[in-house]
């Protein structure tokens, strides 16, 4: 039996992972979890899984949690909440669903507490993946990718030796806007970057596609998950999401993983990897109905943030954190009608030109420059 603690329940993997834990009671039980401010819902899933412990964004919320469960858990809040539900005593797998760079203290408080971690949050790898990976590394602690291209290649490397690899081939579907030219991009909506042509995901993430920063982030989360250098990671535009990603090996043989848009077969993977469970109701993959599949080259120039991310993942040091604090503030000023889509770009690129470099930062210093770009994001809104 694992037993999971959650960050994130509330949320579009933190509620999958439950369809999952669902699915399967005699493999999967769920301890701990964690959500934002979504009351009505994480007092439901209480009522459904029976967690020890729970914790939630702040104490208000807190408050309205307990009128609504009384005493049948524990309820925690803010930081504090999240790292208590990241190394519950009783877990042996963290899921790491939560969104932004808010997943960082937990993240290294679970490596440090011994905790395997399936890992969703890619902004916590982006941002300081050197850290993370040397210290999962040095507690012997396993990172699991849950993000769908990384579980991909994590899928098709199963066995091989990672030296084999001569590449790693992450798709892209183009997000919302792929059919659009820059021109077209001008006047674009809220609504029309939140409609994701295959993918049924959070807003923040959504609208990272729709700006192809999901990808950038995945390159640099990719590039830290696999130890592989930056040239040797691809991007290959691929509108079905049917394919989830590739690894060409040195005799150029090429393995890939394919599968239904579903994020739930990640998630299970990643919690009972290196067996797999059967998915007896889940959708198969017809490949006869879909027909044909599509592939191009990435321009680089039609996607600025893919150029900002490779720029920033080969300068590193502090250059992602900032790649990924100003991402993340820009996009919540999309979402709240402040500023156009274009502008998110302009944002990043602004931050990124007034950051000074700092070549090996430790956790203060990433938390500094996150807080400092975060400021300076905001002084521009
Ligand atoms: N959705 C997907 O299909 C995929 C997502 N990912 C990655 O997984 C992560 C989660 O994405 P997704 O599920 O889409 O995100 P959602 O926005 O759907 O969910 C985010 C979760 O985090 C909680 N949360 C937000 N802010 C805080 C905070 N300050 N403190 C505590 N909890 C907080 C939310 O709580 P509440 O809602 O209660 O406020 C919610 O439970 C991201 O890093 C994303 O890039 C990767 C691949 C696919
Ligand atoms: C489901 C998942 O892993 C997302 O990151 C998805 O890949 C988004 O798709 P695109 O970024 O390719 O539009
Ligand atoms: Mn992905």
């Amino acid at each position: 039996m694992k037993q999971i603690s959650l960050l994130g329940s509330t949320g579009s993997i933190g509620t999958q992972t439950l369809d999952v834990i669902r699915s399967n009671p005699d493999h999967f039980k769920l301890v701990a979890l964690s959500a934002g401010s979504n009351i009505e819902l994480v007092a439901s899933q209480i009522r459904e899984f029976h967690p020890l412990l729970v914790s939630v964004k702040g104490e208000e919320e807190a408050r309205k949690l307990k009128l609504e469960v009384g005493d049948s858990t524990i309820i925690l809040s803010g930081e504090d909440g999240l790292m208590e539900v990241a190394c519950h005593q009783d877990a042996n797998v963290l899921v790491n669903a939560v969104i932004g760079s808010v997943g960082l203290k937990p993240t290294l408080a679970a490596i440090r507490a011994g905790r395997d971690i399936a890992i969703a949050n890619k902004e916590t790898l982006v941002t300081a993946g050197h850290i993370v990976t040397t210290e999962a590394n040095r507690h012997g602690v396993a990172l699991i990718p849950v993000d769908s291209e990384h579980s991909a290649i994590f899928q098709a490397l199963n066995g091989e030796d990672p030296k084999s690899i001569d590449r790693l081939i992450v798709t892209a579907s183009g997000g919302s806007f792929r059919d659009r030219s820059r021109d077209e991009l001008q006047n674009v909506t809220v609504k029309e970057a939140l409609a994701h042509p295959n993918w049924s995901m959070g807003a923040k993430i959504t609208i990272d596609s729709a700006s192809m920063m999901n990808k950038g982030l995945e390159v640099i989360e990719a590039h830290w998950l696999f130890q592989i250098p930056y040239d040797q990671i691809e991007v290959l535009m691929h509108k079905e999401s049917i394919i989830h990603s590739m690894i060409e090996f040195r005799d150029r043989s090429v393995m890939a993983q394919l599968g239904t848009a579903d994020m739930r077969l990640p998630i299970q993977y990643a919690l009972t990897y290196p067996q797999r469970l059967a998915r007896e109701t889940a959708e198969r993959l017809n490949l006869w109905e879909l027909g044909k599949l599509h592939f191009g080259k990435l321009d680089m120039e039609r996607y600025r943030c893919m150029k900002f991310a490779y720029d920033a993942g080969r300068a590193a040091g502090s250059v992602p954190t900032v790649l990924n604090a100003a991402n993340e503030v820009a996009v919540a000023a999309f979402l709240n009608n402040q500023i156009s889509f274009l502008q998110i770009e302009d944002l990043i690129e602004a931050s990124l030109n007034q950051h000074v470099r700092i070549s090996e930062p430790g956790l203060d210093e990433i938390l500094e420059a996150d807080a400092k770009t975060r400021q300076f994001v905001q002084s521009k809104l």
